[in-house]
């Protein structure tokens, strides 16, 4: 054992913040650690001698081997047999009922520990260092080196991560940053009112939009297009462009192979020739990706470059940003633009449907959530960035759908040193899958879990802090998600509109929709909803 005769540094961050490095022995078979210390970063360093103050007050580090978890065989069965993988989130929320709030797995060669403790997981990301892995991304990476792409931010490591996200950090990372984009979201958001009263206008009801992630979908991928691109594709049009339709199909084709995006990398190299269409296709999903994004890039520098050559002063957003202060170079930007158009559309339009569906099932939470609005606004005012903090149900509508319906119900980190966690010895090169959805359904975090209450996460007070790692839809920390506050604004202001000018209530042909995980967590059944135009008498009745 690598540790073996060593004395180990504990590195502990307690309740207060402050980090207490602490040292223990280790002997060939047992590794103490106070009873009382919460996440441990451990090195060997090569001394024998205990700290005579700590002795006595000590539990015993557990090894792996010790730790609880379904059996090779019972996970094979549970996700072949049993269609596991649209059932992740049911999956973690059993095993960590019978296994407790630490617990291992293994798919094939590869063992998992699962964190499925509120605490537990804070304590490891409250651990990390400064470069975060978040899992295994070599079939991503592998893409990339073949066709001669750069890696974005999701796929990115180390070095390379790090640049480009302190410059993204620059850019989207705070709600000020973002603020800027609201007029850019409001405009899309006009185009989605029109299309809503399009849509219900063909059902015989007049009432009903069938399958409102579909309009969702378009909303956010026009929403992502007019911040990343600075363009508009026409998708809530009524008559969308051929090359926009063009767009939509081929990422359709991309987000409902993400599945095997995921996966296509856990097929071992050597069975290609026997079996090659998942990588084949997983390739020519990223192809049709990149060259989706690489046509509105070089769009936009063909643009800037004329303008220049005018001797015009440059002026935009996101990408123009980019281009002209050249932080990262052209491969870096068509990278990250594809990334990020990959990870912000369905996240956002999964929500919406969500929040909408949540909203049709509770109208008591509706009436509350419409009078804040008209309250705070008046009637018809429609909102900017600037608004949203004056309006916390609206808030606490978007983090209680997310808690009950987490987008991405697991993540992934790949422990970078040795650690401590629940009691165990976790060695540095561990995946680590933190079960965000189990967690987000605990009584203990969150006490009637199971209902839908927005009103949990308002501040009484500026000492009342709602931080709760039970919940963290967007992750926490250096490598949590950039996009953040972009889809935060896209959401926060659809929402206020729609809620300002529609009842939205439960269709006939619509029943309780369950859901179920397709790389991200989503509906299970199409959701059909009304939506009625709000007059005086609606406005008091729900
Ligand atoms: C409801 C919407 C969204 C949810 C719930 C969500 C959630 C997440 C989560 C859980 C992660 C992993 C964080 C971690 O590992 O700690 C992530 C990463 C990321 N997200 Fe989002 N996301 C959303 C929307 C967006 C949008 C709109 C964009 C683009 C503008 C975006 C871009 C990214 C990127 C680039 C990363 C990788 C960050 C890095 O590795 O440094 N996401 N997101």
């Amino acid at each position: 054992m690598a540790l073996q005769n060593k004395i180990i540094h504990l590195s502990c961050r307690c309740l207060f913040g402050e980090v207490l490095n602490r040292q223990f022995a280790s002997n060939s078979r047992v590794l103490y650690k106070s009873a009382s210390s919460e996440s441990l970063r451990i090195t060997a360093v090569g001394d024998e001698t205990p700290r005579e103050s700590l002795v006595g007050k000590e539990t015993r580090i557990k090894t792996l081997k010790e730790m609880p978890g379904p059996s090779a065989v019972g996970n094979l069965i549970e996700f072949f047999w049993r269609d596991g993988f649209s059932r992740i989130h049911e999956i973690q929320m059993e095993h960590s009922q019978k296994y407790g709030k630490i617990f291992k797995s293994r798919f094939g060669p590869q063992l998992v520990v699962s964190i499925a403790g509120r605490d537990l997981v804070a304590e490891v990301l409250r651990s990390e260092g400064v470069a975060p892995q978040r899992g295994n991304m070599e079939s991503w990476q592998e893409y990339r080196n073949l066709r001669g792409r750069s890696t974005g931010l999701i796929s990115a490591e180390g070095e390379d991560w790090l640049k480009m996200r302190s410059v993204l950090r620059q850019l989207i990372m705070r709600p000020k940053d973002v603020a800027q984009f609201s007029d850019e979201v409001n405009s899309v958001v006009v185009d989605l009112m029109k299309r809503v009263d399009t849509l219900r206008s063909q059902q015989p009801d007049g009432l009903t939009v069938v399958n409102v992630n579909d309009l969702f979908f378009k909303y956010a991928m026009e929403g992502m297009a007019a911040i990343l691109y600075e363009d508009r594709l026409g998708c809530l049009e009524n008559e969308i462009p051929q090359k926009s339709q063009d767009y939509i199909a081929a990422l359709h084709l991309m987000f409902s192979s993400f599945k095997m995006t995921m996966y296509a990398g856990a097929i071992p190299k050597w069975l290609r020739p026997i079996i090659p269409r998942p990588w084949e296709e997983f390739c020519s999903s990223w192809d049709g990706l990149f060259s989706f994004s690489q046509i509105h890039v070089d769009k936009r520098l063909e643009e800037i470059k004329e303008q220049m050559s005018r001797g015009e002063e440059v002026k935009g957003g996101l990408l123009t940003h980019m281009l002209v202060t050249r932080e990262m170079n052209l491969e870096e930007i068509y990278a990250n633009m594809t990334e990020m158009l990959l990870a912000g559309v369905d996240t956002t339009s999964f929500t919406l449907s969500w929040a909408t569906y949540l909203l049709a099932r509770n109208p008591e939470v509706q009436q509350q959530i419409y009078e804040e609005i008209t309250r705070t606004l008046g009637h018809g005012t429609i909102p900017s960035a600037d608004d949203v903090p004056r309006l916390p149900l609206i808030r606490g509508l978007v983090k209680e759908t997310l808690r009950l319906f987490p987008v991405l119900p697991g993540n992934g980190r790949v422990t970078q040193d040795d650690l401590v966690i629940g009691g165990y010895f976790i060695p540095k090169g561990t995946q680590l899958a933190l079960c965000h959805y189990s967690t987000s359904m605990e009584e203990e975090n969150f006490p009637g879990a199971e209902e839908f209450h927005p009103e949990r996460w308002i501040r009484k007070d500026a000492t009342d802090r709602v931080d709760n790692f039970g919940s963290i839809p967007f992750g926490y920390g250096i490598r949590s998600c950039i996009g953040r506050r972009i889809a935060e604004l896209e959401m926060h202001l659809a929402l206020t509109q729609l809620i300002q000018r529609y009842r939205i209530g439960v269709c006939p042909l619509t029943d309780e929709v369950k859901a179920k995980t397709h790389g991200l967590l989503c509906p299970a059944a199409p959701i059909n909803l009304q939506f009625t135009d709000r007059t005086a008498q609606t406005d008091r009745h729900s």
